[in-house]
């Protein structure tokens, strides 16, 4: 196990930064995810852990020891790739001893941690084959075999999963957990997938433009995102986003109230409600009502899209046992502690 803590961390290709003065302490047996769009730096930091790359500025401390300049092959990581990177003329087992015989690890050592990673992985009966006679989610294992057999500090992990099938990868990310727990090492996990991210981080840090937007526990980025951007890229189907001002302690846009007691008048402002924070109506409930446009089912739930009051098209999730059709009316209830609310120029959470 270790803590790695990323110091004013900094990465330039020439004019470009690809990560700017990050600071970042991942904690031992932590499950930490580096969430963002296409270039928004999640690699570069990786790479900079493992020390594929070299950094621009900044420090890299691994249990408070300065490895900045250290060698990859001596700061004790492993690194999972989404391309698998095996052997292709070798087996599966030689693909796994392979760090082991680098390290000549005696014959009887390698014959035990290949058999006891090849059981967790449960690819123990694949051993004799070779990588182009494995699926996609046989090879990923294999790969993961060749990190846990070298028992490192940190498994660094680069989209692992991109490459397979959806139903795949839901039973990859599970395995993925169960590792983590088994082995209680540090994990640094890169994806854009963003329920990837959920359900498997104890922390995200959501990136972009190689900085850090918003660092917390997934609940705490889905349930009170620090700005505009990281409301807009968690949640499927996404955030309502809906511009206005402030008068009188509400959000107004027209004819649209909704009672916003803690922002101050006059400011301009962009209110937030997820598709799924609507409810049949109630008394201490705001009603929201609208003309249904377009049914969605998705089997577990039905969305709707609606065009609300005051010019806005809201995607909403149908309440459970609501029977909905386009073209009719539609009127659900907010529970007000729900909305979010930002500020329209600094694209900061407001409340
Ligand atoms: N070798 C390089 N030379 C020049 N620019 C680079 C190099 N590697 C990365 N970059 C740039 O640095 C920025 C961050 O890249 P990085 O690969 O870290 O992003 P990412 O978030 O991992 O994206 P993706 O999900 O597409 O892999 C991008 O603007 C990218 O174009």
């Amino acid at each position: 196990m270790a803590t790695i803590v990323c110091e004013g961390l900094t990465k330039r290709y020439g004019a470009v930064t690809a990560l700017e003065a990050l600071d970042l302490t991942i904690a031992h047996g932590e499950f930490m995810v580096l969430l963002g769009p296409s270039g928004c730096g999640k690699t570069t930091t990786l790479n900079l852990i493992a020390g594929l790359e070299e950094a621009s500025a900044g420090r890299l401390l691994f249990d408070g020891r300065d490895v900045t300049w250290l060698p990859p092959h001596r700061r004790e990581v492993a690194m999972v790739f989404q391309s698998y990177a095996l052997y292709p003329n070798k087996t599966v087992f030689e693909n796994i001893a392979f760090p082991l015989r680098l390290r000549r690890t005696p014959r009887a050592g390698i014959e035990r941690a290949v058999r006891a990673a090849a059981e967790q992985l449960e690819i123990a009966h694949l051993l004799d084959r070779r990588p182009h006679q494995l699926s996609g989610g046989q090879r990923q294992r294999v790969a993961l075999g060749r990190a846990i057999v070298r028992n490192p500090a940190a498994f660094l992990m680069d989209e692992p999963l991109s490459n397979l099938d959806a139903a795949l990868r839901l039973s990859m990310r599970s395995l993925i957990k169960r590792l983590h727990h088994q082995l209680r090492a540090t994990f640094v996990y890169v994806t854009h997938d963003q329920a990837e991210a959920m359900t498997l981080a104890d922390r995200i840090a959501v990136m972009r433009g190689g900085l850090i937007q918003q660092l917390d526990t997934p609940e705490g980025i889905y349930e009170r995102p620090a700005n505009l951007f990281v409301a807009g890229f968690l949640g499927s189907p996404p955030i309502n986003l809906i511009e206005g001002r402030i008068e009188d302690g509400a959000f107004r846009r027209a004819e649209l109230r909704l009672p916003a007691p803690r922002a101050e008048p006059g400011r301009e402002v962009v209110l937030g409600l997820r598709p799924e924070d609507v409810e049949a109506p109630a008394p201490h409930l705001i009603p929201l009502a609208g003309r249904v446009e377009l049914v969605s089912p998705l089997g577990s739930d039905t969305y709707a899209e609606v065009s609300g009051p005051a010019g806005t098209s809201l995607t909403l999730r149908v309440p459970k046992g609501w029977r909905v059709r386009e073209g009719e009316g539609i009127e659900v209830g907010v529970d007000p502690a729900r909305l979010h609310l930002f500020d329209r120029a600094s694209e900061r959470r407001i409340a």
